[in-house]
């Protein structure tokens, strides 16, 4: 497993490769997190002995509390890491390198679960399931500390000892300082080492090193080998998904400019045009993304709406414009791309979303394109093709799909999803594409686009849709790729259809087929 920790004002570091204390005798606290001195000056190292955890911190540590809030609204309310960890550092209101600690230590805790588990587990007298929840979250919260952040061992256990006292109480703080205590003994790499001696199976090897489920390894190997890369990529894949993503800029076409951001320290994007990548930071700062002319967007999403935007359609009579649909908007992240592309040309966009608040998230993206150019609609996407048969030259349709492709985004995504997801969503998903197949013109074109690279709900999908029919075709999508990107060549194609990937390409795994209904 892969992880990044920034502590005491140092670069992070791959986990298990960090120069760390392990309990008794580690290194002393030159930890300096903040200027506030809340680890600062704390004198010469205390020792502490097991069986006196009373002695340690009584009062929980901010950015480790927000952790904490972080885990347990993950694990109570079935919340989103990346929604409710920014409320919760405005609440505790953390400064700005108290917040990157709180986002590294609640992020790598809730994706490094699974192999955190597997060496607590073999810390812990009963099974994890027997434990109090909270104390199995406190526990993940330490062991995140110990074996993959830059945190001095006894920092890590006396900070995570007295948050345990302070929101969950004295008795399971012992226990805590004892497990934590085990968990200190030795390193991330050589934990692995004793989880995987003796087992010869690749898949679970894989899942302990790089802490995703079973299931998933083997998804995304058989993913892998469908869009025609190596099965031995696997590792750099699931290596890729523990690295926190870089936050893309795009510049609406026509509408914004990168000029700001740029002046603010950002780089320009490499693989497309009118991108960058963030310098970090609160992004509100900056007027141009204040007023959503400039707005946060995976590369790969940029490039499939480009992609989509500049495949060719037949040209209509003269005087008519192009319509485009957006048939699966919400959040409208590509909707607000597409519209900026659709007022450049003259056309028109129609966004549609069923779910009423996405739908409003919808129209706040698209409020920086004049309103004159999109309209959103809020229904189901499968009534709009009955109801506007043959009416739209380029159909987006970025179905519901598993997310498999955005683990990176996501830490707890991974150990919620299950197989099953992916057999619920593919009606779905095929009523979609036929619907946008309904809806698009002869000569017209539909993008089927996913944020997963599984091969069920991508390839199996299109195929099906295109075997059934001979008004169909598909066009070349990685071609179509390359004309959208900088490069030239991003080498996404196989067959007609094309996979981006988090470690070939940086970004989030977009699927995209282009189908062509024949005039
Ligand atoms: C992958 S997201 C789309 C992301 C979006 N294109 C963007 O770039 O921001 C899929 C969307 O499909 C919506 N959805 C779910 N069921 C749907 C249906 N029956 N018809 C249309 N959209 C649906 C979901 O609410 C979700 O907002």
């Amino acid at each position: 497993m892969s992880g990044t920790g920034n502590n005491a004002g140092g670069p992070g570091k791959p986990a298990g490769g960090g120069q760390r204390g392990r309990g008794k005798g580690g290194p002393r606290d030159t930890s300096r997190r903040n200027a506030q001195g809340r680890e600062r000056n704390r004198g010469p190292q205390r020792n502490y002995t097991e069986s006196a955890p009373s002695q340690r911190t009584r009062r929980a540590d901010p950015a480790r509390l927000v952790a904490f809030e972080v885990l347990r609204a993950v694990a109570q309310e079935d919340a989103y890491a990346n929604l409710v960890l920014p409320a919760r550092i405005r609440n505790h209101r953390l400064d700005k390198r108290d917040a990157g600690f709180a986002t590294e230590l609640s992020y790598g805790a809730l994706r490094g679960q699974g192999t955190y588990d597997a060496i607590l587990s073999r810390c812990v007298d009963r099974p994890l399931d027997r434990l109090d929840p909270a104390v199995l979250d406190a526990l993940r919260i330490g062991a995140h500390q110990l074996l993959a952040m830059r945190v001095p061992a006894h920092a890590a256990l006396d900070q995570t000892v007295g948050l345990a006292r302070a929101v969950i109480g004295a008795g399971p703080s012992a226990l805590i300082n004892a497990v934590l205590r085990k968990v200190s003994a030795r390193s991330l790499e050589e934990w692995l080492e004793l989880l995987i001696a003796g087992e010869s199976d690749q898949t679970r090897i894989a899942s302990l090193r790089h802490a995703h489920p079973e299931w998933i390894v083997r998804a995304m190997r058989q993913a892998l080998v469908a869009h025609g890369r190596p099965a031995t990529e696997i590792d750099d894949l699931l290596s890729a998904d523990n690295a926190a993503p870089v936050v893309n800029l795009v510049a609406l076409p026509g509408l914004g400019s990168l000029d700001e951001a740029l002046d603010d320290g950002a780089t320009p994007g490499e693989l497309v045009e009118g991108s960058a990548l963030s310098s970090g930071g609160d992004l509100g700062r900056l007027s141009s993304v204040r007023a959503g002319t400039t707005r946060v967007q995976d590369v790969g999403s940029q490039l499939v709406a480009r992609a989509l935007a500049a495949v060719e359609v037949p040209a209509g009579e003269p005087g008519n414009h192009e319509a485009w649909l957006d048939l699966c908007a919400g959040p409208g992240g590509k909707a607000a791309l597409l519209g900026a592309l659709a007022r450049e040309r003259g056309a028109t966009l129609l966004a549609n979303e069923p779910a009423p608040h996405r739908a409003k998230l919808v129209s706040q993206a698209l409020a920086a394109v004049p309103g004159d150019t999109w309209q959103v609609r809020t229904g189901d996407g499968r009534d709009v093709g009955t109801e506007n048969p043959g009416r739209f030259d380029r159909v987006l349709v970025d179905v519901p799909c598993s997310g498999l492709g955005a683990l990176r985004r996501r830490p707890e995504s991974r150990w919620r999803r299950s197989p099953k997801d992916l057999a619920d969503l593919g009606p779905l998903q095929r009523e979609l594409l036929a619907s946008a197949l309904a809806a698009v013109k002869p000569g017209g074109v539909v993008g089927y686009v996913t944020c997963s690279p599984h091969p069920a709900e991508t390839i199996a999908v299109v195929e099906d849709a295109v075997k059934k029919r001979d008004d169909l075709e598909l066009l070349d999508a990685g071609a179509a790729l390359d004309a959208a990107s900088l490069p030239g060549h991003l080498g996404a194609g196989h067959g007609l259809t094309a996979q981006l990937w988090p470690h070939i390409h940086g970004t989030d795994a977009m699927f995209l087929a282009l189908i062509r209904k024949k005039a």
